[in-house]
């Protein structure tokens, strides 16, 4: 079997020395290549800092982070991010918000000045696949809260990721808004296939995108519970109506509640 793209095993986060606050304790978690996973669990329960971890933004406390064979000790550069707020720059347009990583991450730094015809027509095409064709030249504060989020999503995949982190990327967004977005996520999965971790609260959300989700406790957060998403794809409004969706969804619920409460739910299906 192929190795997990991301093992994360026995990992524990504590912010601000030996009084500080114990975020996650023995966390563990493997994501396959090509496979889109959603984390979801209560408020404060670690889900950011799990993030953080990944993509070594933190070191952990304790315990191994390793993505693609090689163990996290610094800021990965194959990760692609986003965020509840879309962080785009204010006096950049939007392309050359988008075209932003390919000035930080090799070898796209190294190539950019000799090839940027080419980099430039793969943001086009990136926005046209978010729905934003025509609006490269525009400014952040001319574009829709929604509009601003699919740029941002843009930005994440510039560079190819082999990683795409997003945590919480629609929060901020009405609800309409929120599931047009879920399948620009999956049509860009789909045609590009990047390993994904989601973190949401939303857990239609979560049922809706993934392959899996994964529960954690309240803090410190670990892994508690874990369900397939079998659902085909491509998914749309419609199979969120399917009771299979509405069961998951409601499996999930009860996986959170308990979860608040410090239970388990031991007979879980
Ligand atoms: N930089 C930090 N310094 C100290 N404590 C922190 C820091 N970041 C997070 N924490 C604490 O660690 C715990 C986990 O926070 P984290 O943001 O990872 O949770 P979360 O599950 O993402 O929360 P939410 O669901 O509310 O977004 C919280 O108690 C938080 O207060």
């Amino acid at each position: 079997m192929e190795r997990p793209f991301v093992e994360i095993s026995g990992v524990a986060m504590r912010y601000g020395g030996v009084e500080g606050t114990l975020a996650l304790q023995n966390a563990t978690l493997e994501v396959a290549k090509g496979e889109f996973i959603a984390v979801v669990g209560p408020s404060g329960c670690g889900k950011s800092t799990l993030m953080r971890l990944v993509t070594g933004l933190w070191p952990a406390t304790a315990g191994n982070v390793v993505v693609a064979g090689q163990e996290v000790d610094g800021p990965l550069s194959i990760a692609g991010m986003a965020f509840q707020n879309p962080t785009l720059l204010p006096w950049r347009n939007i392309i050359d918000n988008v075209m932003l990583p390919l000035e930080v991450v090799e070898p796209h730094r190294r190539q950019l000045r000799s090839q940027r015809a080419m980099y430039e027509a793969k943001a086009q095409d990136l926005l046209k696949l978010v729905g934003l064709g025509g609006f490269d030249k525009k400014f952040p504060h001319q574009l829709s809260g929604g509009m601003q989020q699919r740029a941002s999503l843009c930005r994440a995949l510039i560079h190819e990721p082999a990683l795409l982190m997003l945590d919480e990327p629609f929060a901020a967004l009405d609800i309409f808004t929120r599931e047009d977005l879920w399948s620009v996520l999956q049509d860009v999965w789909m045609a590009r296939r990047p390993t994904v971790i989601l973190v949401t609260h939303d857990l239609r959300e979560a049922a809706f995108l993934a392959d899996r989700v994964l529960v954690m406790s309240s803090r410190p957060g670990r892994i508690i519970a874990e369900r397939k998403v079998d659902l085909p794809r491509p998914r749309n409004l419609d199979t969120t109506y399917q009771p299979e969706f509405v069961t998951l969804v409601h499996d999930l619920r009860e996986h959170i509640s308990a979860a608040r409460k410090g239970e388990e739910v031991v007979n879980g299906h």
